[in-house]
């Protein structure tokens, strides 16, 4: 498992953004060039790579799924094998993933099942979403799973455990971009100009009634702003204001919904501060929903195994497009517990490197049992 280990902290040093995943596959590229090649197809895709090793009677393509892109985060941990591209970190796990992946994947190239299996090495699940076009790939199209299942690290639970639930798991996502244009000026002078710093703060108020007062309460959605810019110093007013966000729901309704609303909203400010506004939904995912069966067989499995601790969790607002592989393959996602005190997405995180081996030899003995049966 050192070894292991040894791969998460290199991939860990070079977090790339989406389908810019260059030193991460050709990281991986040579990593893979170290196993015995008999038993081994590879394939690139863009920056992705899919990776088939036969089965000795292979029925059935078994996928197995880790997305490669890191955050625009600076990193804060307090690792000694931190980040060395600036601005960039690995703060979503896929470091991780991915080396849960190429574990699995040595496992079964010395341990050879009857199943084909298709490792697939996924760019740009951050965004702008790697899994819808490197499904309608050729290259993947080719080597289609009849099966599919990823993991996701989860910081909230302990080392061995893991959570999922049959249905849906993770929520529907659009990312929301709003550019704001008015008129700048002298800040002395504000009656001469329309100033979209105020436009903006007003908007981002106003945008957080939204999930209040238009959406079902029984029902659940997100508008998140999570970045704002506008203006270009202190005694200058901002001709210009960007609002940079994501929206989740669970259901499609009300994304439909929550994007008129917004709208709405949008054409209020635009009436009542004098400006323009232009309103981007940049990319959007599909919910992550596991297959019903799958995953109840799944999670008998698990608690026969007894080798982790299984939590029937709650669906989250979590938005992931391995929900794509899901809508056209059986399979599903769980909650890896990688137990950190911070959260995904936050610069100081710093997910249990235990819960890799965790992982591997769960996903090992599941994939083995899963091959045999019909
Ligand atoms: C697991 C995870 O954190 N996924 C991301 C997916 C982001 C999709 C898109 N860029 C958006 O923000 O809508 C997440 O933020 O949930």
């Amino acid at each position: 498992m050192s070894r292991l280990v040894d791969i998460r902290r290199a991939l860990h040093q070079i977090p790339e953004p989406g389908f810019h995943e260059f030193k991460t596959q050709a990281f991986l590229l040579d990593q893979l060039s170290k196993l015995p090649a008999d038993r081994l197809e590879i394939r690139t895709w863009r920056t992705g790579i899919l990776v088939k090793v036969k089965g000795s009677n292979p029925k059935r393509r078994i996928g197995y799924r880790a997305d490669m892109d890191g955050l625009p985060i600076e990193e804060e941990t307090s690792y000694p094998f931190r980040s060395q591209h600036e601005g960039y970190m690995h703060a979503c796990g896929h470091d991780v993933h991915m080396t849960i992946g190429l574990g699995l994947l040595t496992h079964f190239v010395e341990q050879v099942i009857e199943d084909d299996l298709i490792f697939i090495f996924q760019p740009a699940e951050e965004g702008p979403g790697g899994a819808e076009p490197m499904l309608a790939s050729e290259e993947l199209q080719a080597w289609k799973p009849d099966l599919i299942f990823a993991l996701h690290i989860a910081p909230e639970y302990p080392v061995g455990t893991i959570a999922l639930r049959p249905g849906i798991l993770f929520a529907n996502t659009s990312e929301l971009f709003i550019d704001l244009k008015g008129k700048g000026g002298h800040a002395a002078f504000p009656h001469t100009a329309n100033d979209m710093v105020v436009a903006a703060a007003h908007l981002t108020t106003q945008l957080q009634s939204v999930v209040a007062r238009n959406v079902d309460p029984l029902d659940s959605a997100v508008v998140t702003i999570g970045c704002i810019a506008g203006g270009t110093r202190q005694n200058i007013i901002a001709e210009t204001a960007r609002l940079e966000g994501t929206i989740r729901t669970m259901s499609l309704d009300s994304m439909q919904k929550v994007k008129s609303r917004i709208e709405a909203l949008v054409k209020g400010i635009e009436a009542g501060f004098e400006c323009q506004a232009k309103i981007d939904y940049g990319s959007n995912y599909c919910q992550v929903f596991n297959d019903e069966q799958l995953t109840v067989e799944f999670m008998r499995w698990v608690r026969e195994a007894g080798k982790v601790e299984l939590i029937e969790c709650p669906p989250a607002m979590t938005g992931e497009d391995f929900g794509y592989f899901l809508e056209e393959i059986p399979g599903f996602l769980f909650w890896l517990g990688a137990e950190t005190s911070y959260g995904l997405h936050h610069a100081k995180i710093e997910p249990s490197e235990t819960a890799i081996e965790v992982a591997v030899e769960l996903m090992a003995d599941y994939l083995t049992w899963k091959s045999k049966q019909a």
